[in-house]
């Protein structure tokens, strides 16, 4: 598809069978090389506290920087769907100032739609923002801004009790107008029988190989976040590498004597 996608896109592709691909992105370079890839969406994603900014977690983004980053990753002119995430303390006051920051992120930042992460107890502040023309994906299962309440971030709805409550989230976050859900750090099973359950597409992140979709942070596709290395994420290359390597030769060099030569002077 040579057009810029929609949610409709992303929501037909669910019903034909073809699989949705998400990376996270935070700034220009690396939209137009994923985008010129064929990424179906691209996630503004809270993560770029940990990933760009060196947070030990997502709790200190604020709408200001993710904003920023929504603008660097927009001017790009991605075909993929551009997500912004409503970081902590963004949505869960009230329904007012979840409505107010899911408008910045569109309106300042270019988002297409945003991402806020629970269940249930968000579905009115999900029906608040769809009823403001925004459209929502929701986030269940391991949500990284609940790490105080999770303990760490661990695998949730492995017993059955917590897995009926996190397949009421979804029908919750459905029946709310979310146009997609985020599935982190569940059960393969259990994201099975949500994906099966559930009309939206189900986008997981360590939750299987049976969600309509999947996302992954680049950096960690790329070796580039020592920090985490969570069981789900697989490397496909080694940019970590790639830039030692040339570092190294470009001090290597400079201390010989040997750059700049005269090809890259003036004269
Ligand atoms: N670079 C990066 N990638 C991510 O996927 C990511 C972030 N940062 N920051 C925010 C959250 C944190 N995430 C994480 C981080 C670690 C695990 C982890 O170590 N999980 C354990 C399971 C632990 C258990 O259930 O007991 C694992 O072994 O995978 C999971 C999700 C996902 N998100
Ligand atoms: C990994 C995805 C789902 C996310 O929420 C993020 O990057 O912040
Ligand atoms: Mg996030």
């Amino acid at each position: 598809m040579n057009r810029k996608k929609t949610i409709l896109d992303i929501q037909k592709m669910k019903a034909a069978g073809e699989k949705i691909t998400v990376l996270t992105s935070y700034d220009y370079p690396f939209t137009r090389i994923m985008d010129d890839c064929g990424i179906d969406m691209i996630l503004i994603g809270d993560s770029v506290g940990v990933v760009f900014s060196g947070y030990d977690n997502t709790l200190p983004v604020t709408v200001d920087e993710m904003v920023y980053h929504t603008r660097a990753v927009v001017r790009a002119r991605p075909k993929a769907l551009v997500i912004a995430d409503m970081p902590f303390l963004s949505y869960q006051t009230d329904v007012r100032d979840a409505r107010l920051n899911a408008g910045r992120l569109v309106k300042e930042g270019g988002a297409e739609a945003v991402k806020l992460e629970g269940g249930a107890h968000v579905a009115d502040t999900i029906r608040a923002i769809v009823d403001m023309d925004i459209p929502v994906m929701a986030h269940i299962g391991l949500t990284p801004q609940s790490i105080h309440r999770m303990g760490g971030y661990k695998v949730q709805g492995k017993k059955e009790e917590q897995a009926q409550r996190l397949l009421d989230d979804a029908k919750a976050v459905e029946e709310a107008g979310a146009f997609a859900v985020t599935l982190e750090g569940i059960p393969l099973r259990l994201a099975e029988r949500i994906t099966a359950e559930l009309s939206i597409p189900t986008i997981g992140i360590g939750a299987g190989p049976h969600c309509d979709g999947q996302v992954l942070v680049i950096h960690d596709i790329l070796g580039l976040c020592e920090k985490y290395s969570p069981k789900f994420v697989k490397r496909y290359g080694d940019a970590n590498a790639l830039i030692t390597s040339a570092v190294s030769s470009y001090i290597a060099e400079v201390k010989k004597g040997e750059f700049p030569d005269e090809g890259h002077s003036f004269s």
